[in-house]
């Protein structure tokens, strides 16, 4: 059986990012990692933009001003404006070209066509210079940055409609076992609802893997060895969850073996997850997850969604971690590294009860992960622990 962070190696040493690219309208392109920069194609703010509701002013050495019209945001008009001239404007409009700065009107006084500013304007105050966030033909994203909704929202500002990225890898999930049956129909002794498919493929379609189909088999041989050759034939990434243990009748590792798979490890020294599975074959990628729903949970946040983001071309593939203090003790009872569901609070964190790996009462609940190492056998109120933040 291999640690944690051996595994995580492996994992990571036998993927590489995609090859291929392909050009999408930026609003399908959440999730998705720039395969090459984006160049800004204008200057923003495309011109001098008032930064205030108030008055341009001509110059700055005087507090007394002539009114000589209006500019609001969309007018497309650029009106001369002289030392001793002031034009009333509005946030977001374009400063005339001779103004020197705006006076928010708060600080000034009107009196019919004359301003009177309550104290002397600063040169240049209160205008958005052009380009002031980024000039055209420089870099606004580079290669590698991931789509956010900020990303989108920066990028529509520039104007841009479709961006070029990395293809998402298209997932297989099966789920294997004869006592799942689908949510929605009464239960039969001996039977419970098959959730996991449900459970990865949320968690996928909230990182932006949305190319992902289903399948469920019966634990049977030659149905499993079927399913998963087609599976490892058609996707890029295939994410199996249960049958994986040692029981009589567990053929996913059988039938993998006999599919002729590279297996890379088979077992990690971890709770929950201990009968983890990662191989490959040719460019396919597969994960063999275990049933227990929080087992199949955490073992996806720890190696299946940063191998996929690998794949993705991702700069930064890993979950975000820190060191937090604990807000609770715990004493482990297995020499196993430990994956705790947990609720980071402030600067704090704090287990949940219902640790169990058939249960998924507390993951309901987690933003975290805490991760208490091999070598970590309890930990004490106040210590520092590691947390992953789950996405
Ligand atoms: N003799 C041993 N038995 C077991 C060992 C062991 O080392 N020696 N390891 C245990 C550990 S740890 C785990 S984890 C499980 C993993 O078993 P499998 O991956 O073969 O998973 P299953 O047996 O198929 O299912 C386990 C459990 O999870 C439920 N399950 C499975 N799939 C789903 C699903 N899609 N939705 C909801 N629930 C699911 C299933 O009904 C079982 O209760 O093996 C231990 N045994
Ligand atoms: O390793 Mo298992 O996932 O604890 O029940």
């Amino acid at each position: 059986m291999i640690h944690v962070e051996k595994a995580l190696q492996l994992v990571d040493n036998h993927l590489t990012k995609t090859e291929t690219y392909t050009t999408i309208p930026l609003a399908q392109a959440l999730g998705c990692a720039l395969a090459e920069d984006v160049i800004s194609p204008i200057h923003m703010p495309p011109f001098r933009q008032s930064a205030m509701d108030g008055y341009a002013l001509g110059s700055v050495a005087e507090t007394n001003f002539t009114l000589i019209g209006e500019v609001k945001a969309g007018d497309n008009a650029n009106p001369e404006l002289h030392a001793g001239e002031a034009i009333r404007i509005f946030t977001g409009a374009p400063v005339p070209t001779g103004a020197k700065a705006v006076m928010m009107q708060e600080k000034t006084e009107k009196k019919e066509n004359m301003l009177l500013l309550h104290e002397q304007a600063k040169p240049d105050a209160n205008i958005r210079p052009m380009g002031e966030q980024i000039k055209k033909g420089e870099v606004a994203l580079p290669k590698g940055t991931v789509i956010t909704a900020a990303a989108v929202g920066y990028l529509a500002t520039l104007g841009v409609i479709e961006v070029t990225v990395y293809q998402k890898p298209s997932i297989a999930i099966i789920a294997t076992g004869n006592e799942l049956i689908a949510p929605g129909q009464p239960l039969q002794h001996g039977q419970i609802y098959e959730s996991n498919s449900i459970m990865l493929s949320t968690a996928l379609a909230k990182t932006g893997f949305t190319h992902v189909d289903f399948f469920k088999i019966e634990d049977e041989y030659e149905t499993t060895l079927s399913v998963l050759d087609q599976a490892i034939t058609h996707y890029d990434v295939v994410v199996i969850s249960g049958g994986i243990s040692v029981g009589d009748y567990d053929f996913v590792g059988k039938a993998l073996r006999n599919l002729e798979v590279e297996e890379v490890f088979y077992k990690v020294k971890q709770k929950p997850g201990k009968p983890l599975y990662f191989a490959k074959k040719q460019n396919t990628t597969i994960f063999a997850l275990p049933g227990n729903p929080a087992s199949s949970l955490s073992c996806f946040y720890v190696y299946v969604l940063p191998a996929l983001h690998k794949i993705s071309g991702y700069s930064q593939p890993q979950l975000q971690r820190s060191t937090v203090a604990t807000n609770s003790a715990y004493t482990k009872k297995g020499e196993r590294a430990e994956f705790l569901k947990a609720l980071v609070t402030g600067d704090t964190v704090t287990l949940l009860d219902g640790q169990a790996s058939s249960m998924l009462s507390s993951f309901a609940l987690a933003n975290a992960l805490i991760y208490l190492p091999n070598d970590v056998k309890e930990i004490h109120i106040g210590d520092p622990v590691q947390v992953i933040y789950l996405p």
